[in-house]
């Protein structure tokens, strides 16, 4: 889900909900078909009738792209396949003029009943990625930063992995911001952050932690490699081009891990020490807490 934009987000909230919809449709017919025994459609006494539906063919358009990231829209998958081969059953025992035991209704109801949970599940997990996101960057908002780094930290406490994170602050970003506008300030913000996320492991995040400081965690990582990544990430950094003006955007980094003797916030609190550390040294460098 990290990889995905707001905007994608937002449109895989939008068609789950379209979504969500036409299967009540299908499931209203599925209903008629049964109660007043009028012929069902071709396609759902197939055996790939999970994907005739019209949410199974949302779902195999977007098999290919994004969507197919999300653990929770694969299950979701499995539960609306069981369903319509749940239906299949009850029309072929229709078509041959036998009644539907109640068992076999109580299976379909069920299946249909985990779909639904599953849906919502699906639905859960976009909302919840697109909350914690920051409007304007698409980085993390700070709101689960804690969290998540107590987490690692216990990790770090059994022995289990080394963890760096690093601070980056803007440097002299005012001086954008009074020579530019305030909207050309956002745009180095937003892409800024893209250009952090391109460079970034799958597994790695950044953080908004404040106006124009973040938090890049990086998981399996030691203070050195942290301190090469940043380097790089430094360096693309300042050769960004922005088409409002002829400028040179830099950031200065403080590099630190999680320690055994440290607390999360004061780990966070040597990041920073180490950034303005790399702001008095003369900005556009990184700095390691060794
Ligand atoms: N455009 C824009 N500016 C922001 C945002 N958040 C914070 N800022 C600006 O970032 C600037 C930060 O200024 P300072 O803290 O003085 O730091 P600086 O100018 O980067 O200087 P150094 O950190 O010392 O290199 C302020 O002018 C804030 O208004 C934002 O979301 N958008």
């Amino acid at each position: 889900m990290d990889s995905l934009t707001n905007q994608q987000l937002q449109a895989g909230i939008a068609e789950l909900d379209h979504a969500i919809y036409l299967h009540d449709q299908w499931y209203k017919n599925l209903l008629r078909v049964l109660v007043s025994r009028v012929s069902p459609e071709q396609s759902d006494l197939m055996p790939d009738a999970h994907l005739k539906c019209a949410f199974g063919k949302w779902y195999e358009d977007h098999s290919e792209s994004f969507f197919i990231e999300s653990q929770q829209l694969k299950s979701l998958f499995e539960a609306h396949k069981k369903v319509h081969s749940g239906a299949r059953h009850l029309f072929q025992r229709i078509s041959n003029g036998l009644v539907i035991p109640v068992d076999d209704w109580d299976n379909f109801e069920s299946g249909r009943e985990r779909m639904r949970r599953e849906i919502w599940a699906a639905r859960h997990e976009f909302a919840e990625t697109l909350k914690n996101r920051d409007s304007l960057t698409e980085a993390q908002t700070r709101t689960g930063l804690l969290a998540d780094l107590r987490k690692q930290h216990s990790l770090v406490l059994r022995g289990k992995q080394t963890y760096a994170l690093a601070m980056l602050d803007f440097d002299h970003f005012k001086r954008i911001n009074d020579s530019y506008g305030h909207a050309a300030g956002d745009t180095v913000l937003a892409s800024t952050v893209q250009c952090v996320k391109s460079h970034l492991r799958p597994y790695d995040r950044i953080y908004r932690y404040g106006g124009e400081e973040f938090i890049i965690c990086m998981p399996s990582t030691t203070l050195e490699q942290a301190g090469e990544m940043m380097e790089r990430l430094r360096l693309a950094i300042s050769e960004q081009h922005f088409e409002f003006g002829d400028i040179q955007v830099t950031a200065s980094f403080g590099v630190t891990v999680l320690r055994e003797s440290q607390t999360v916030k004061e780990s966070i609190n040597c990041a920073d020490k180490a950034m303005y550390e790399a702001k008095s040294a003369g900005r556009d460098r990184v700095v390691l807490d060794v």
